[in-house]
């Protein structure tokens, strides 16, 4: 079942054409990359997802709502489906972890504060950090664990559609290997349906389930890792080496 779906889905910005009538499903429950050289529209397809940014022309549905013609109760509605977790998310630095994640369901929920004390110490759980990190504030984390912050944050409250920009970006290679890691847990238990921005190697193959790469205003590639190691196009392979796979 698509999760997503964008069709004919054209952008301008100033005359320069940024999508060109490009196309593209995400199923429910996969991990899904969206890969692109530096400007090639990855961060943009992702706003007009979450409703951040206009759609010019053609049409995304997400869960079956098409976003050209919603009702503003619609509108709320879809937007607690998702959570996003943006490139460079920074963490509420007076806000202590906990209080962090509690933020958000305080805002959405009426849920009483015991409660919400009680989902976010479970989240963070979940991402692999221990009870006593709760009460330290983020200028006392490594950047491996605010980054696990922010994705408890982004999950606390139960959101179907995970929303990920350069999630690895600033970590070293055993904190990305296991970032990823977690990622692929976290989908798997909690039916989540990610969708990753990322330039990042062991990301794209350990991680993503299927993925795009925009070249040309075009969606340059589209399908799995194996269609993607098996392919005899010279810009799908610059992306599956160690050294070029910021290709443009
Ligand atoms: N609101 C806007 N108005 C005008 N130009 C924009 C706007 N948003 C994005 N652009 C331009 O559109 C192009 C695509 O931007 P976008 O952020 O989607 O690229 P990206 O693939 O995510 O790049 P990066 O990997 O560098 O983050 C860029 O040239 C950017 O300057």
């Amino acid at each position: 079942m698509n999760i997503i779906e964008i069709n004919n889905l054209t952008t301008k910005f100033n005359n320069r054409v940024i999508h060109d009538n490009i196309s593209f499903n995400i199923k429910k429950n996969e991990i899904f990359g969206i890969l692109g050289g530096s400007g090639s529209g990855k961060t943009t397809i992702v706003k007009q997802i979450v409703m951040l940014q206009k759609i010019q022309e053609g049409e995304i549905k997400l869960l079956n709502k098409n976003l050209n013609n919603l009702t503003l109760k619609e509108e709320e509605r879809l937007k607690l489906q998702f959570s996003y977790l943006f490139q460079f998310g920074a963490l509420y630095s007076f806000l202590s972890v906990i209080e962090n994640i509690e933020v958000i369901l305080k805002e959405y929920t009426k849920l009483p504060k015991d409660l919400i004390n009680k989902i976010a110490l479970t989240t963070l759980n979940m991402v692999g950090l221990e009870p006593n990190t709760a009460n330290l504030y983020p200028s006392e984390l490594s950047g491996g664990m605010k980054k696990r912050v922010a994705l408890a944050r982004a999950i606390a409250s139960e959101p179907k559609i995970l929303f990920l920009d350069e999630p690895t970006s600033g970590l070293d290679p055993q904190s990305t290997i296991e970032f990823n890691k977690l990622i692929k847990k976290l989908s798997q238990t909690l039916n989540l349906t990610v969708i990753i921005i990322t330039h990042d190697l062991d990301t794209i193959k350990s991680t993503l389930d299927r993925f795009i790469i925009l070249k040309d205003s075009k969606i340059h590639f589209y399908g799995t890792i194996n269609e993607a190691l098996n392919s005899k196009d010279e810009v799908t392979k610059n992306f599956l080496t160690l050294k070029d796979s910021y290709a443009n």
